[in-house]
């Protein structure tokens, strides 16, 4: 099966083999060909060049998209799409006064999700959350990285990471699991995080080895959560079985998270709306990506992720969207792109690369995905006509988006 994209009016993100990220002042550059083509071999980037280089080609079908840009799709590194139920209500609470954290400590938040979630049958929890997966694909996601961790006990969590092996099933675009069993501390262990921690590396990571139903670990390294120490111990247990960390840290304090995932070597860490000197200091010179989530910091009025301090300083980053019931009720990338590039100051080329080349290193797939480079798959976003690259973000709230191609395959 061969496709022939003709007449792009822009294609973006035109990468060499071999760049698997970018960083620093790196990430101001997005490289583009005008008025190009591209050519799908079986799902997969064969060819691409200027429209005056076009050999003569024959392909199955042909799209011309006059006026239109193509790039990749987005790779949402961070997401917790599988969950049951909603929580408008604590929505409302929040806007009546009460904070996130108050919230939590009455119950509600993380353990209000875990309790609807081990009342829903896997079959239910399938179907809502593939509702939601269908919905961010349509919004341009072609990758994307889905969390366990409103389980909280043995059976809810293998639940959760079995729902999310049939979706990886279902569906064409990659999908990573994460396992977040160390997401809350569950109400019965209220005084005994220990014995939780005990039953998440005793019971929950030998099932999960033993069926292969992640990929990465993670765990929520936060005041109120999760300390550093136990954040070590869990990784150091993860890593055993080969699961690679990609963890939330400083999201609403700095406690050690980040210093505790780099000597991890984790994969990314993931929040970071409070960032010390030292904690961009230490991200430096190391593999791990640094994720913000600008979405999140919207919903519940939280900082933004200081992208400009830590892009200044050389570092990498990506963007995703955190989708989840509680502090981002929404999976919409290009609200991501556009959100990053009005609140945190980032260019367009800048949001474009963090939301695409770095978002796939987030989640290893920077060798297949997140760029328009032959050999990888043909995950595009087909835009509607738009004057410039720089209108994706200006035009926030408006859907620029034409056509979705999966695999090479128009969905
Ligand atoms: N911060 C931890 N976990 C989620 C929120 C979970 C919830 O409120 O349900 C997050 O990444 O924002
Ligand atoms: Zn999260």
């Amino acid at each position: 099966m061969t496709t022939l994209i003709t007449n792009i009016k822009e294609l973006l993100q035109v990468r060499a083999s071999g760049v698997q990220r970018v960083a620093g002042s790196e990430m101001k550059e997005l490289p583009t060909i005008k008025d190009a083509f591209l050519y799908i071999e079986n799902g997969i980037i064969v060819d691409f060049g200027p429209m005056s280089a076009i050999s003569l080609r024959t392909a199955d079908s042909t799209i011309d998209v006059k006026g239109k840009m193509v790039l990749p799709t987005w790779c949402d590194s961070h997401t917790h799409i599988v969950y049951s139920g909603n929580r408008e209500q604590e929505f409302v609470d929040r806007i009546n006064g009460l904070s996130y954290e108050e919230i939590a400590n009455r119950g509600g938040g993380i353990l209000n999700s875990a309790k609807t979630l081990q009342q829903t049958s896997e079959e239910d929890i399938f179907d809502q959350s593939a509702k939601r997966l269908e919905e961010v694909i349509e919004l341009g996601t072609g990758a994307i990285e889905i969390k366990s961790g409103y389980g909280l006990t043995v059976d809810a969590e293998l639940k959760m990471l079995r729902v999310i092996k049939r979706l990886q099933q279902h569906y064409e675009l990659p999908i990573k699991a994460t396992f977040l069993g160390a997401h809350a501390v569950p109400q019965e262990f209220k005084n005994d995080k220990d014995s939780y921690l005990d039953l998440i590396i005793e019971e929950m990571l030998p099932k999960i080895a033993e069926e292969k139903l992640a990929d990465h670990i993670d765990i929520f390294c936060e005041t109120g959560y999760f300390s550093v120490e136990d954040t070590d111990r869990l990784l150091t247990a993860g890593k055993k079985l080969g699961l690679t960390p990609k963890i939330h840290v400083n999201q609403f304090t700095a406690i050690g998270g980040v210093q505790v995932g780099v000597k991890h070597k984790a994969l990314s860490v993931d929040h970071l709306e409070q960032m010390r000197e030292v904690d961009i200091q230490s991200l430096k010179g190391s593999d791990t990506m640094p994720v913000a989530l600008p979405s999140c910091s919207y919903f519940l009025g939280i900082p933004y992720t200081p992208a400009r301090k830590m892009i200044d300083a050389g570092l990498p980053l990506a963007l995703a969207t955190d989708y989840n019931p509680g502090s981002t009720p929404s999976g919409n990338m290009n609200f991501v792109v556009s959100t990053a590039c009005i609140k945190m100051k980032m260019t367009p080329e800048e949001a474009i690369n963090a939301a695409t080349i770095n978002g796939a290193y987030a989640m290893g797939l920077s060798k297949t995905l997140g760029s328009i480079t032959k050999g990888k798959k043909a995950n595009l976003i087909i835009t509607k006509e738009i004057p410039s690259y720089g209108f994706l973000p200006y035009a926030f709230g408006s859907n620029c988006i034409d056509k979705v191609l999966l695999n090479g395959k128009e969905v």
